[in-house]
């Protein structure tokens, strides 16, 4: 029951006002984009889209800020931002949850990406659920089995699963987030099987044993800021930055495989793809009607 129109009448400058503030943050960050996208999953994993995610810790809060997959995840301050020249031009109208959407559609368009046309409607939790949060987000340890139960319970299929991963086609990973693969990869002594050699050696350079873990890698070595299919293509080539990247398309036998391929060799597919799968995430289960409430600040519910 989400609808595109939502705020047409209530808050007409709603995408100028969101571009605005994504594209001048951009001038400063070219990662910020990848940030807000990735902000948007984070949120609708757990609880649905309800902007659970940004709620600071209270005495009745335990922030998902402070989950596990979500304590290095950045733009905050950007939502913050988008939220309060909000509230100048139209007062108590905009959910921080569309605000959400809003701005991962923004982000994925101004790096060149494709173009939707973004359900709106949601309203903010007055909840957040860090424990959810340490179990319903996918682990870049965890193997594709795990991953594709984590996207089936929130209703997204394997489509879905390889056309959102494609999100990885910007931004960047700790090395702690992959280096399991560099040296001894589960136990063998050896490094992932699955890692072309001159990545490898690259990526040993960047993350050495020893080195800092929260050290930044580009996810899409080729085309770090583009939203582009190059991720695909990197799969392909065994130089998917992430364990669970390369799964995708280096499990013997799995359904991604060939969706992998579809989208190396077919840039339209996937931007098709990609729009199609936003909005199904998306659409998992928003606060509608009079359920939670639009609020004031993003950290904060109302009257707290
Ligand atoms: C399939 C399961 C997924 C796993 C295991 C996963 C894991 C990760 C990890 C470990 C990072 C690096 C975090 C850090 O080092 O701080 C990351 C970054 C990122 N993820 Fe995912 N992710 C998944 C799905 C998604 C989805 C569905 C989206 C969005 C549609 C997404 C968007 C991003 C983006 C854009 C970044 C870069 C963020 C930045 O540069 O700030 N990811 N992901
Ligand atoms: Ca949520």
């Amino acid at each position: 029951q989400l609808d595109s129109t939502f705020y047409d009448n209530t808050c007409p400058n709603l995408y100028r006002i969101v571009d605005r503030v994504i594209w001048s943050a951009m001038l400063s960050d070219a990662r910020i984009g990848a940030s807000l996208l990735r902000l948007h999953f984070l949120d609708c994993f757990v609880n649905g889209c309800d902007a659970s995610l940004l709620l600071d810790d209270s005495s009745s809060i335990q922030s998902e800020k402070n989950a596990g997959p979500n304590v290095d995840a950045r733009g905050f301050d950007v939502v913050d931002t988008i939220k309060t020249t909000l509230e100048d031009a139209c007062p108590g109208v905009v959910s921080c949850a569309d605000i959400l959407a809003l701005a991962a559609h923004t982000s994925v368009v101004l790096a060149g990406g494709p173009s939707w046309n973004v359900l709106l409607g949601r309203r903010d939790s007055t909840t957040a659920n860090q424990a959810g949060a340490n179990t319903l987000i996918p682990s870049p340890f965890e193997g594709l089995t795990n991953i594709t139960a984590k996207f089936s319970a929130v209703g997204l299929n394997t489509n879905d699963l390889v056309a959102l991963s494609g999100a990885h086609t910007f931004g960047r990973a700790q090395c702690r987030t992959f280096s399991n693969r560099l040296f001894n990869f589960s136990g063998t002594g050896n490094p992932d099987q699955t890692l072309a050699s001159s990545y490898l050696a690259a990526l040993r350079q960047r993350c050495p044993q020893n080195g800092s873990g929260s050290t930044l890698a580009n996810l899409d070595f080729t085309s770090p800021n583009n939203f582009d299919n190059n991720y695909f293509s990197n799969l392909q080539n065994n130089q998917g930055l992430l364990q669970s990247d390369q799964e995708l398309f280096s499990t013997t036998g799995a359904a991604t495989i060939a969706i992998v391929n579809n989208f190396a060799n077919n840039r339209a597919a996937f931007f098709h793809s990609f729009a199609v799968s936003m909005t199904n995430m998306g659409n998992i289960s928003p606060l509608t009607g009079s359920s939670g409430e639009i609020r004031s600040d993003c950290k904060k519910v109302n009257g707290s």
